[in-house]
């Protein structure tokens, strides 16, 4: 049972996130060839205050304007 995860900060519009489930599972079935339904694809979506990096949180740097 392959089973991609995607993390991602939050922020995009629900059918972005339906389209790169759509993208991601195709890509798994053609590259594997795997069974349509034995593919998982989870998207996980992280606060923008709970990234960072180079300790600068997302938000933070959406703040200044980076
Ligand atoms: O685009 C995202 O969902 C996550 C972005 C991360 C960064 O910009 C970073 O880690 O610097």
């Amino acid at each position: 049972m392959p089973l991609v995860e995607v993390t991602l900060s939050e922020g995009r519009e629900p059918a972005a996130i339906r389209a790169l489930i759509h993208e991601v599972h195709a890509a798994v079935e053609r590259s594997l060839g795997a069974p349509a339904q034995s593919i998982r694809v989870i998207v996980r979506e992280v606060p923008r205050t709970h990234w960072a990096a180079g300790d600068e949180t997302l938000a933070e740097r959406d703040s200044r304007g980076g």
